[in-house]
């Protein structure tokens, strides 16, 4: 069980082709991740996560800031010290990074033979972890002999080889079609849960968060611009980075051109019903409105879920008598956050 603390980090390159100036790939960035936690960190190409990630196992070092892992001050230490704490920090990669020429058993074992341990020790670890990814039966295949997916989960065994407390996965299924994204990310709900390894990963897709994240930071420009709990992140973005963010998971409010498409189509009462605090859920604004006698269509947006509680926003049709109408707007106003659109 490891805690990661990220204090005011700043990470300063000098800048490519010009002489003298610096780029601010990192700027004053805090995010405290608890032990046991899965911290997404979301955000555009050039946001710098990937820079991050690589101060937090010190493979870069910070201008600025401190970075706790566990007791450890990463940001202090010595390249010697460094490798030692490395073993407690795993780490899984978009593109897999196996050794081709290796075995499947080889790869895993690697990190152990760096480490010095014994080759019995060795030898009943990689069982361990290839039962525990589900790939005992290609202990001796090479790479290019498995699917992306597999790759994966050698990856992710490979990480855990020397017991870390932290993981750390970069874009860790950009690179595989959905399905088996689902399956990698189910297997690291199972390393998270099972042996409570704290897990921070990067991403660009909305999805992988959702699907796995306990806490979020959206990262813009080198700076963390937003965070919390995924559920409040998304259900109430605050930044248009993580507003787009959620508009690329489901369909938010019609923009005015398609706002005005809408009207041409429907001649009813528009209104847009946000559901953003997980308790007014969608049987009570249909039941609310049939009660009146109001004929309701969706005719835009979505609803998805974060940790069972729902959150998004439907646009929808209002047909009946207009002072009934009027009446279930307002009793819908008390239960759920409502625009009326036209
Ligand atoms: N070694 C370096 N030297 C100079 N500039 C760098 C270096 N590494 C990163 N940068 C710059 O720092 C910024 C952040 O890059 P970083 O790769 O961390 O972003 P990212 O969010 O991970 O994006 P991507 O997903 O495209 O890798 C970018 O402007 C990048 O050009």
């Amino acid at each position: 069980m490891t805690r990661v603390s990220i204090a005011q980090v700043s990470k300063e390159y000098p800048a490519r082709g010009r002489s003298g100036g610096t780029v601010t790939a990192v700027d004053e960035v805090s995010i405290e991740v608890a032990s046991g936690e899965i911290h997404a960190i979301i955000g555009y190409s050039g946001a710098g996560k990937s820079t991050l990630l690589r101060l937090i196992n010190g493979l870069e070092r910070v201008t600025s800031g401190r970075i706790l892992v566990g007791d450890q001050d990463i940001s202090a230490m010595r390249e010697r010290e460094l490798r030692r704490e490395r073993t407690g920090i795993g780490m899984i990669f978009q593109h897999f990074n196996l050794l081709r020429s290796r075995t499947v058993s080889q790869n895993v074992a690697y990190p152990l033979v760096v480490a010095g341990a014994p080759k019995a020790e060795r030898a009943r670890r990689v069982v361990e972890l290839l039962s525990f990814v589900g790939l005992a039966d290609k202990a001796s295949a090479y790479p290019e002999q498995l699917s992306g997916g597999q790759k994966q989960r050698v990856g992710i065994a490979r990480a855990l080889a020397t017991n870390p407390g932290v993981l750390l996965a970069d874009e860790a299924t950009s690179a595989l079609d959905p399905e088996t994204s689902q399956e990698v990310l189910a297997l690291l709900r199972r390393v998270n849960a099972e042996f409570g390894i704290t897990i921070i990963l990067i991403t660009h897709e909305m999805e992988v968060v959702r699907g796995i994240a306990h806490r979020v930071t959206v990262m813009d420009g080198g700076r963390a611009v937003e965070q919390g709990d995924v559920f409040d992140v998304f259900a109430r973005p605050q930044t248009d980075t993580a507003r787009r963010f959620v508009a690329t998971a489901l369909p938010t409010r019609p923009d005015p051109a398609h706002l005005l498409r809408l009207r041409e189509q429907h001649r009813g009462k528009l209104v847009a019903v946000t559901f953003a605090d997980g308790r007014v859920d969608q049987p009570i604004v249909f039941r609310t409105l049939a009660e009146r006698g109001i004929d309701v269509s969706i005719v835009h947006g979505g609803v998805t879920e974060v940790g069972g509680r729902s959150f998004g926003t439907l646009t929808l049709e209002l047909i009946g008598d207009e002072l009934q109408v009027e009446h279930g707007i307002a009793a819908l106003g008390q239960q759920a956050e409502l625009e009326v659109l036209a």
